[in-house]
């Protein structure tokens, strides 16, 4: 069976009401690289984005941008309809490494920077995480996804507006990697924040994401939306079209670039 009913094709979704990120002309430069080019993007209020491209394309520097970490040198960024200027306060980010603290407990790692009676709040999100009982360990005791689950507790226990998601399991197993990802999508459904998700993993994109977006040369060359029903079936025909789909659009850009190279 062919995938044709789904079709591929560049869409800026400047929803109602009015989104939670919203990026305008984002350029950024490192030295006198272009790394993004004029990036155009709006998040709704509990939408769900994943961002693919190849390595280097600058899918973690857009997720910088939006957490304030970095600064652009063209554009706006818009935060639940206010002017970006300095950290964004609405949002957390993961990062695949984690970043725990090694000589704090896994509690006092989620409880970073809190202050006043935050230990039941810090119990509560472990709980929400599965991590409850290990409260109490150093972080060198847990395993590659019980660290990545205190970093995502660490990260909800602000209850953010938005979640940004920096390659948060591309260190695990495949198995912790999709028990993971179901965990991920049960908390978003549950608490209803908005997240962007960098991911090297397409399949990944598909089966947590409501869009995929694909960052090359520094511009969004697909916005995609996934219009399948959660969960998501992987086996599915239309879950495996989406990904065809998308991984074809990566190799054809990747040998559009290569002929260019080639031809110079
Ligand atoms: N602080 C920095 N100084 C100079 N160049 C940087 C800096 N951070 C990133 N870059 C460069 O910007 C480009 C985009 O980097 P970025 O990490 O955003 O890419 P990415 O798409 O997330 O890559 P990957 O998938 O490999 O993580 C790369 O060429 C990288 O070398």
């Amino acid at each position: 069976m062919e995938c044709l009913n789904y079709q591929i094709g560049v869409l800026t979704v400047y929803s109602e009401p009015s989104p939670y990120v919203l990026l305008k002309g984002i350029r950024k430069k490192y030295g006198n690289r272009a790394v993004l080019d004029g990036i155009d993007l709006a998040a709704a209020p509990g939408e769900f984005i994943s961002i693919v491209g190849k390595s280097g394309c600058g899918k973690s520097t857009l997720l910088r941008l939006i957490a304030g970490l970095e600064s652009n040198e063209g554009g706006e960024i818009f935060i639940k309809g206010k002017k970006m200027t300095g950290l964004n306060k609405d949002a957390r980010i993961m990062f695949q490494d984690g970043r725990l603290l090694p000589w704090r407990t896994v509690l006092e790692n989620v409880g970073t920077g809190l202050k006043g009676n935050w230990k039941q709040k810090g119990i509560n999100t472990l709980r929400n995480v599965g991590l409850e009982e290990r409260s109490q360990d150093w972080p060198s005791k847990l395993s590659g996804g019980q660290k990545q689950r205190v970093a995502l507790a660490r990260a909800l226990i602000h209850e953010p507006d938005i979640l940004l998601l920096d390659e948060p399991l591309g260190a695990l197993d495949a198995l912790t990697r999709l028990e993971m990802q179901d965990l991920i999508e049960e908390i978003w459904k549950e608490q209803k924040f908005t997240s962007i998700l960098v991911t090297h993993d397409v399949e990944e994109a598909v089966a947590i994401a409501d869009r995929v977006i694909l960052i090359e040369n520094g511009k969004i060359v697909m916005d995609r939306v996934i219009d399948l029903p959660r969960p998501r079936q992987r086996s599915q025909r239309a879950f495996q079209c989406h990904v065809e789909d998308i991984l074809k659009r990566i190799m054809e850009r990747r040998n559009e670039n290569e002929l260019r190279l080639v031809g110079k």
